[in-house]
């Protein structure tokens, strides 16, 4: 199947979930206002795409992914809505849009923040409902917790902040990045091979696979934030020298980030080749990272 058209199609279903998850909520208006604005705000939905093509790749029903991919979006969302803070990366665009404080105020976007957490957590038990067995829903519940908390996203922002201004190695610069991104984009390619009924041997090479694509990814942002249009990206280019960032492309130059992203591609799609799946989506979307412009 052609990716181009599996992402326009499917990122219109995964929005229309998230809405339709969103409506349901009782709460007070404005915190509805304020989440829904930066769930709405656009963004590539790559989490979720990537649950869907996992699972597609698996020859199982997309449905199947759909709490999934809304519960990481919605956490993907709320970590961009608390990255931009004041207190963090204080920036005031995002996606396009001025950034969720600069509309809501600070206190009402970490409570925005909050509420997209916890919330994903009472989406993924709509799993229930798709026929999943419970243990299954208890192990994706504690592979997302995992992926998100401070074994994961959280414990690479730390990582992230505590590194501004300081002199870092590629090592360092690679925990920031598994933790801080590449966590949350394996948990979405592993979720959909659980729900895939994938064996622990192909699990364990799509660990592999993810390490090099969330790897890959971070550089291109990096490369992006130098390189980037900033109309394209919906957020300033050159965030990260203004917040003296170490990234690939200051530590290894940028011809040097370039071979790094490469060579990441390269060797994720070598993984995928091992294993044997009914699409090639997943190796499409590598292509497709390498060369984003947004
Ligand atoms: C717990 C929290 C708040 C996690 C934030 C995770 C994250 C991936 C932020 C964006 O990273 P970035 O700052 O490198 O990207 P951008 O340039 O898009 O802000
Ligand atoms: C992890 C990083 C680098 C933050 C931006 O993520 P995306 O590039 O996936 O952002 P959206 O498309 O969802 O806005």
């Amino acid at each position: 199947m052609d990716l181009q058209t599996f992402m326009k199609d499917r990122k219109k279903l995964v929005e229309d979930a998230l809405f339709s998850y969103m409506n349901a909520v009782k709460a007070p208006e404005v915190l509805l206002e304020s989440m829904n604005y930066s769930l709405k705000a656009g963004g590539k939905r790559l989490r979720p795409l990537l649950v869907l093509a996992t699972l597609k790749s698996f020859g199982k029903s997309e449905e199947l992914g759909m709490p999934v991919a809304c519960a990481v979006e919605m956490i993907h969302t709320y970590s961009l809505v608390h990255d931009d803070l004041p207190s963090m990366d204080d920036d005031d665009f995002r996606r396009g849009k001025p950034t969720n404080h600069k509309v809501f105020g600070e206190a009402m976007a970490i409570l925005a923040g909050d509420a997209l957490l916890t919330h994903s957590f009472e989406v993924m038990e709509d799993l229930l409902n798709y026929d999943v067995k419970p243990i299954k829903v208890v192990t994706l519940m504690k592979e997302l917790a995992k992926a998100a908390g401070p074994t994961g996203m959280v414990g690479g922002q730390v990582a992230d902040m505590e590194g501004e201004g300081a002199q870092l190695s590629l090592q360092d610069l690679e925990y920031i990045h598994r933790n801080k991104t590449g966590k949350l984009l394996g948990y979405s390619i592993v979720a959909g091979a659980i729900l895939g009924d994938a064996t622990e041997e192909q699990i364990s090479k799509l660990e592999q696979f993810a390490d090099h694509l969330g790897l890959a990814f971070q550089i291109r942002d990096d490369i992006l934030d130098i390189e980037g249009d900033a109309a394209k990206i919906g957020k300033p280019v050159g965030s990260d020298t203004l917040n003296e960032k170490v990234t690939y492309p200051s530590l290894l130059t940028m011809n040097g980030a370039k071979e790094k992203l490469e060579y990441h591609i390269k060797e994720a799609k070598r993984i995928l080749e091992e294993i044997p799946l009914e699409s090639d989506l997943l190796g499409q979307l590598c292509d497709l990272i390498a060369k984003r412009d947004h």
